[in-house]
């Protein structure tokens, strides 16, 4: 497999704290990557450096053999990252359909006179968009699918995941990275939206995942490999039962007692 994101001796810091320290970390194509470590140990700080949220104070970011450094967060989407949040990020006020294609302003953003004088063909886009959307709720959940017009507010937790992860997927990015899609779910929960991921990854062969998560049955359940940070850094990588007896990974999880 080929290397898909390139982070070499990446840095963050926020005033005295440093987030990231020089960590190096490659994802490859199709792979699905669990990255670990304790809280605070700086996994999210690595999704918004590479994401563009926030800037790196050092190292790089190459994504596809092109140099994405630094660059702002809306290029890093149009590139082929995609990304969902720990909190959820649905506007709850909006339906499914319209939540799910936000993740798709790639391909919408036409302007005001598209709008006001092509308006057949925005109506036929939109139909499009409508058929896009079912097709890919239809993947996670039939019953999503079945009435995407339906209002988001008072779904339970797992759907809500489930139209965030579609989101994502909306832009069809090459990098999906995900950030504690369990946060908030029940065991039961977690695993059926990780079923339903992977189901849905089977069809795009080329789609690699980096996983942040805290639950380790899901770890061990769906990923190839696992990189895992403490302190902002990188202590060790490799298949999830190898990492797991590493003692220094053992140690960053129990202490030094
Ligand atoms: N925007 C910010 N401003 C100030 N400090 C921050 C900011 N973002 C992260 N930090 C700090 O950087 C360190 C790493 O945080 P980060 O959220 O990346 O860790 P994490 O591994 O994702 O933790 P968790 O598993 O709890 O989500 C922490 O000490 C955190 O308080």
């Amino acid at each position: 497999m080929t290397a898909l994101l390139e982070a070499e001796g990446l840095s963050r810091r926020f005033g005295g704290i440093v987030a990231l320290d020089g960590v190096d970390v490659t994802v490859r194509s199709g792979e699905v990557l669990g990255l670990i470590g304790p809280n605070g140990s700086g996994k999210t700080t690595f999704f918004n450096v590479v994401t563009g949220i926030f800037a790196p104070h050092g190292g790089t970011v190459r994504f596809a053999g092109e140099d994405l450094t630094a660059a702002s967060a809306q290029k890093v989407y149009e590139k082929g990252i995609a990304r969902t949040f720990q909190r959820s990020r649905l506007c709850l006020d909006l339906s499914v359909f319209e939540n799910v294609v936000l993740g798709n302003g790639k391909n919408l953003d036409r302007g005001i006179f598209h709008a006001l004088f092509r308006r057949r063909a925005l109506a036929r886009e939109m139909d499009a968009q409508l058929a896009h959307v079912r097709a890919l709720l239809e993947r996670f959940d039939p019953e999503l699918a079945r009435d995407p017009l339906q209002a988001t507010a008072g779904l339970p937790m797992i759907q809500r995941r489930r139209i965030e992860v579609c989101r994502a997927l909306m832009a069809s990015p090459r990098l999906l990275l995900l950030d504690e899609p369990s946060a908030g779910m029940t065991h039961e929960e977690t695993r059926r939206l990780m079923d339903d991921i992977l189901a849905v990854r089977a069809g795009m062969s080329d789609l690699a995942i980096v996983i942040v998560e805290h639950d380790m049955a899901t770890i061990e359940r769906v990923t190839d490999r696992c990189v895992v940070f403490n302190f902002g850094r990188k202590v060790c990588e490799g298949p999830y039962r190898a990492v797991v007896a590493d003692p220094l990974v053992q140690r960053a999880y129990l202490g030094d007692e």
